[in-house]
């Protein structure tokens, strides 16, 4: 590689940068309340590079939904600004897509039609392709006559996540998408995850109670706790023992 004067890049910078195709993510000085109260998440300062795969983990009510709400275009923060690859967020966006707990299916489709849903202003051949295309990365190539209730719970995730990727996201959003699964299935898939986030070059932002699954899956771990950023740092960097201790709040747990 050709050294050159600029600023140096983290090894982070340049892992993301070199194989970006996923979009940037900007969050700044963003703050929501729900109602009047104090309950909700802020102010947060944060960047993601494209191409990177970052893990949110934090306690029940530390503010994980409120933030990938934010992200998915949902929510509006009352404060500060969200960007998508430099653009403002004013709301939901077909760059992003997000993959929920309980694979959210329409069982009057057959699995083709759930994974094209998204695609329905594409020609034909063309949605056809994407979805089979989608089938084949989560290893469901022959499902796509199959109807909904046919498929085991891993499966429908499955159908989910080729239902997200088909649409060709620059930002994939994940909210406990593997929790419901019995451990076995959430680390095969967690690391069919991890070959279609490399092959894809994607943004991910997955979140997470599983304090291992975060280190296993992120290459950057942020922990929330009260709403704001507890511990933003490498995962290769953590142990599970220092993230509980910083999302309990204990001496010695300070941001890395
Ligand atoms: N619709 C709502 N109205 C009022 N307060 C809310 C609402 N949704 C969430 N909150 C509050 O906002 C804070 C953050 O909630 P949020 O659901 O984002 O947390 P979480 O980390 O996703 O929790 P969990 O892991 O239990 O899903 C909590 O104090 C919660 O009680």
């Amino acid at each position: 590689m050709t050294a050159t004067m600029e600023t140096p890049r983290t090894d982070r910078q340049v892992a993301a940068q070199d194989r970006a195709q996923g979009d940037s993510l900007t969050l700044d000085k963003v703050t929501f309340r729900y109602g009047s109260g104090q309950a909700g998440l802020g102010p947060i300062d944060l960047h993601v590079e494209p191409g990177e795969f970052l893990c949110v983990v934090g306690p029940s009510g530390s503010g994980k939904s409120t933030l990938l709400s934010l992200l998915a275009g949902f929510l509006r923060p009352q404060v500060g600004q969200i960007r998508l690859a430099d653009a403002p967020l004013n709301g939901p966006h077909p760059r992003l897509t997000l993959v929920q707990q309980e694979a959210a299916l329409f069982p009057w489709l057959t699995v083709a039609g759930n994974v094209g849903f998204g695609l329905r202003s594409l020609p034909r051949a063309e949605r056809e392709t994407r979805v089979l295309d989608a089938l084949r990365q989560v290893g469901l190539q022959g499902y796509e006559k199959r109807r909904v209730h046919e498929l085991s719970g891993g499966q429908r995730q499955r159908v989910s996540l080729a239902r997200a990727l088909a649409v060709q996201p620059g930002l994939l959003l994940l909210d406990e998408p593997f929790s419901a699964l019995d451990v076995q299935t959430r680390t095969g898939l967690a690391d069919e995850l991890l070959g279609i986030w490399w092959a894809h070059k994607l943004t991910v932002v997955f979140v997470t109670h599983h304090l291992d699954e975060a280190l296993h899956l992120g290459r950057r771990v942020i922990a929330l706790r009260g709403g704001e950023i507890a511990l933003d740092a490498p995962a290769k960097s953590l142990s599970v023992q220092q993230l509980r201790a910083a999302l309990e709040g204990q001496a010695g747990a300070t941001p890395l």
